[in-house]
């Protein structure tokens, strides 16, 4: 029993406060920590096409379950991640039985079959589902990203995958899912494919806005535009893996060079302090509109940004600390009235 308030407690009156967990975190001083800090989970992993769909004819279902039991035993809500995204995609589904690639009714099929099967299964324990995540290209004159998915079934499909988790889960909630969705040029090419579905009457519910930021930004008007701006589409928005990078945005994968510094020093510090207070900030003003902010990982123990986009680069990006302690910002985020 833990009487420790912790950060889904200052934030009752907001939204839930979740965190994206994997398999460490079920257990021991990480789930301990969890269970006193959020009541919202989703799989880091365990649910993306690569780990749970590895084989045409094989599903592996054990991770994914134990978070879900895991979520049930303890009374959290379940965000589901992510039905189809480019990245984390097995190359099976885009090749026939004799390694040429397949029709696009055969992916639509395969999509379908998908969806279906995942989204069945979770059916009453998942509430919101990222089902399409990063359309939209990094080249500011583009608007959708060239992917194997569109390349062989067209823009259409991106519809379709609302449409088939919607089909077999009607109550599941459904998520757009991006990143850099803060940036004004990004930001109104999300908004303009949103629309389309919004228009179109897919069944999408709301807007995934990732939230992978640094102490450089978002600016205050740019997040506060942004939450403006999606709003108006009258839709749910959804904060999906926020965390604060030390470092300026990279979009290249590199290695850490020779005697590059990743120290988190003071000076960082005050940076992520200031941007964590101001993030919240905004927030909370925008409660109307925010139905969950989720963060990417539960400390700095630990956090995708350590490899990417800098292999073995260590990142500070959390609220708590490598021996899983509440760092300065964190009383700042609760720290309100
Ligand atoms: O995939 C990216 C590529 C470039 C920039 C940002 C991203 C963010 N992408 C996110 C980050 C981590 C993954 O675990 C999540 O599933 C993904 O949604």
């Amino acid at each position: 029993q833990n009487n420790t308030k912790g950060l889904k407690d200052y934030y009752q009156e907001f939204f839930p406060i979740g965190v994206a967990v994997n398999g460490r975190s079920l257990a021991g001083q990480e789930a301990h920590l969890l269970l006193q800090e959020f009541n919202s989970i989703t799989p880091e992993n365990a649910m993306k096409m690569e780990v749970i769909h590895p084989r045409k004819l094989e599903y592996n279902w054990a991770l994914a379950d134990s978070i879900v039991a895991f979520a049930q035993k303890n009374r959290l809500r379940v965000r589901g991640h992510t039905l189809l995204w480019h990245e984390q995609v097995p190359d099976w589904f885009f090749l026939d039985d004799q390694g040429a690639p397949v029709t696009k009714d055969t992916l639509l099929k395969r999509l379908k079959d998908h969806i279906t099967t995942v989204v069945g299964r979770y059916k009453g324990k998942v509430y919101a589902w990222d089902v399409l995540n990063e359309a939209i290209d990094d080249n500011p004159k583009q608007f959708l990203r060239q992917s194997k998915w569109l390349e062989i079934a067209g823009e259409e499909i991106l519809a379709k995958a609302f449409e088939y988790a919607h089909e077999v889960d009607p109550d599941a909630l459904l998520f757009y899912n991006d990143y850099n969705s803060e940036r004004p040029e990004k930001r109104e090419r999300i908004y303009r494919l949103v629309k389309k579905l919004v228009d179109d009457g897919v069944p999408i519910h709301g807007i995934g806005l990732q939230g992978h930021w640094s102490i450089f930004e978002p600016s205050t008007s740019d997040l506060e535009q942004a939450l403006e701006r999606y709003a108006s589409l009258g839709l749910q928005l959804h904060f999906t893996e926020l965390d604060v990078s030390v470092y300026p945005w990279e979009k290249e994968r590199r290695r850490k060079r020779p005697g590059e510094i990743d120290a988190l020093t003071p000076a960082l510090e005050e940076k992520q302090i200031a941007q964590y207070e101001m993030i919240f900030s905004v927030f909370r003003k925008y409660k109307s509109h925010i139905t969950s902010v989720t963060f990417w990982n539960l400390s700095d123990r630990y956090s995708w940004l350590d490899h990417y986009p800098v292999q073995g680069r260590k990142n500070y990006p959390l609220l708590f600390d490598r021996n899983l302690e509440r760092k300065k910002a964190y009383y700042k985020v609760v720290d309100f009235k």
